[in-house]
């Protein structure tokens, strides 16, 4: 007979928490999946859902006021910012409706609607003050914005992504804050509607790219269609129902100051675990320097403890899928203690929805580079890509990175068009243990876009000596392939 009031407790019902209460539920029948804050999953409230809800409606516009370059001649679009934030709500509010019913399905036994915070290793206080005891316990709390430096001046003119969603029209202009993925997603997707904006970023970050040659020709395409500085000083003041923000280029301290007025601040400046308000410091958890407890990532166990954490709260892959299998992971882990299984971890992949869209799949340039790894690189540049050049899709460039001796593909960063979908196709190859000559043997049709892919793995056996090098933009296989 158990001496805990429940076998498996997992705090946070957000995508970690109910792939972990999902698969803890397979095995036991004694649960308490905790959480007080308002359901439905960041990604489905505040994050994946509606922010490629605005990115779509941004792309619409934008298609729309590029049309004539193809000999087609339209009255510029009005864009209605009250209907697009009404559709971006909307939908928004299906998605989290879809969500609602997946918990509403759960026991309501298993299912309590108050926070928890450790009082010691096997011991929660709820809330209301009420305590529960747990066999083993998955902590699943995700993450939140971080705000600092600066942009605290901008007062309550500083939204974050919690809350622009529910913006009920789009601002005049807007100061984004942070080059990384979520302030390339928004700032462009902005700047689209029709808002002034203007990105400032920090150490020349353009979203998560490594490579340095990606990384630059992404930076270039994207100045050329809106304000960035990828490494800016700056200071922010509210004014009224402004901001006033001065920024310099913080690479020259010579360089000028300027000024500019905003109707808000939009900052994306980085997110950071939910774990400070744990009480972590009641139990006999290690914890890392940002007192993130220590976990094993192919168990999710922290130490040899019965604590396992899952999701955005461990710090590592911050990603919708991650934390679905981390919770998966973790709740299956959490159910069957004392055994713990070990599982290999997907092909690392991530992608950024702006224009051109980013992927970073399998090993990172700047990983490679750090573990002194022997590699050799191809590449394609999509400029004069065939498909991308009927479709006016734009340039931009994908590196694929090979080990010497084998071939086997170990990774790419690309700033493209459709990098979602060859991100796809490398990280299935790369999951394959796929050589650059095994992906040269696969169909490729034309006139696509993936004979871009093609292009940049001919090149990478030619680097791997392994080949010929294709003759110029691969004329041998078709024009423009
Ligand atoms: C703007 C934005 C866009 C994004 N876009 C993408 C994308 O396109 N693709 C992608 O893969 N990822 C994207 N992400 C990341 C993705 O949303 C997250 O990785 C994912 O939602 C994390 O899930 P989670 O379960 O860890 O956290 P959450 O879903 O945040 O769940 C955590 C839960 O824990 C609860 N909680 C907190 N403290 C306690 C406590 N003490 N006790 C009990 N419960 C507690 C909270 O109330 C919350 O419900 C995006 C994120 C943002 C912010
Ligand atoms: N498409 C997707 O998969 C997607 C989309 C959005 C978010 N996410 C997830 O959410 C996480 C958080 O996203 P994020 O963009 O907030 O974080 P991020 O870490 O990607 O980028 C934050 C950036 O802000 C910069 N910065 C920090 N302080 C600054 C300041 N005062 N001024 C200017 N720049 C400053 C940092 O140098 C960094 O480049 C991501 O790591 C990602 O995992 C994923």
């Amino acid at each position: 007979m158990s001496t805990y009031d429940v076998d498996v407790a997992i705090l946070g019902a957000g995508t970690a928490g109910m792939a972990a209460y999902r698969a803890a539920a397979k095995h036991t029948d004694s649960i308490a999946l905790l959480d007080g804050g308002p359901l439905g999953t960041t990604c489905a409230r505040v994050g994946c859902m509606p922010s490629k809800l605005l990115i779509a409606a941004a792309n619409k516009a934008h298609a729309a006021q590029d049309t004539a370059r193809f000999g087609i001649h339209l009255d510029p679009p009005h864009i209605d910012g009250a209907a697009v934030m009404q559709r971006v709500r909307d939908e928004r509010d299906r998605f989290v409706g879809f969500v609602l019913d997946a918990v509403d399905d759960f026991p309501d036994r298993h299912v309590i609607r108050e926070h928890a915070v450790f009082e010691d290793d096997h011991t929660l206080r709820l809330t209301s003050g009420r305590k529960l005891t747990a066999r083993a316990i998955v902590i699943a709390t995700g993450s939140h914005p971080m705000i600092a430096g600066p942009i605290k001046g901008a007062g309550d003119r500083l939204y974050t992504n919690d809350g622009i969603f529910d913006w009920q029209d789009l601002p005049e202009s807007a100061a984004v804050f942070g080059a990384g993925i979520i302030g390339l997603e928004l700032g462009q997707a902005l700047h689209r509607l029709g808002v002034r904006t203007r990105l400032f970023g920090r150490n020349h970050a353009v979203g998560p790219i490594s490579d340095p040659e990606v990384r630059a020709r992404a930076g270039e395409i994207f100045e050329a269609e809106f304000s960035a500085h990828w490494h800016a000083d700056s200071e922010v003041t509210q004014d009224g129902d402004g901001v006033i923000v001065r920024w310099s280029d913080a690479s020259d301290e010579d360089a000028p100051w300027h000024e500019e007025r905003f109707d808000c601040v939009v900052a994306a400046t980085g997110r950071a675990p939910n774990v400070a308000k744990l009480g972590l410091d009641q139990t006999s958890l290690p914890l890392d320097q940002n007192g993130v407890p220590i976990f094993d990532r192919l168990s999710m166990r922290i130490g040899d403890s019965h604590i396992f954490m899952a999701g955005d709260c461990g710090d590592d892959l911050p990603l919708l899928h991650e934390a679905s299998d981390e919770g998966t992971m973790a709740g299956e882990n959490a159910a069957l203690l004392p055994a713990s299984y070990r599982k290999q971890r997907r092909t690392p992949l991530s992608i950024v929805f702006s224009d051109p869209q980013i992927a970073l799949i399998g090993a990172t340039h700047a990983e490679l580079t750090e573990s002194a790894c022997n590699f050799a690189v191809g590449s394609v540049e999509f400029e004069d890509q065939g498909r991308s050049r009927t479709m006016g899709l734009g340039g931009g460039l994908l590196r694929i990175y090979a080990e010497l001796d084998t071939g086997r593909v170990l990774g790419a960063e690309m700033a493209g068009p459709d990098a979602e979908h060859i991100g796809h196709l490398l990280a299935w190859a790369i999951e394959e243990n796929a050589t650059v000559d095994r992906m040269l043997s696969y169909p490729f049709y034309h006139p696509t876009l993936e004979e871009g892919l093609r292009t940049a793995l001919r090149n990478t056996a030619a680097a791997l000596s392994m080949g010929p090098k294709p003759p110029l933009r691969s004329i041998d296989c078709g024009p423009g392939a």
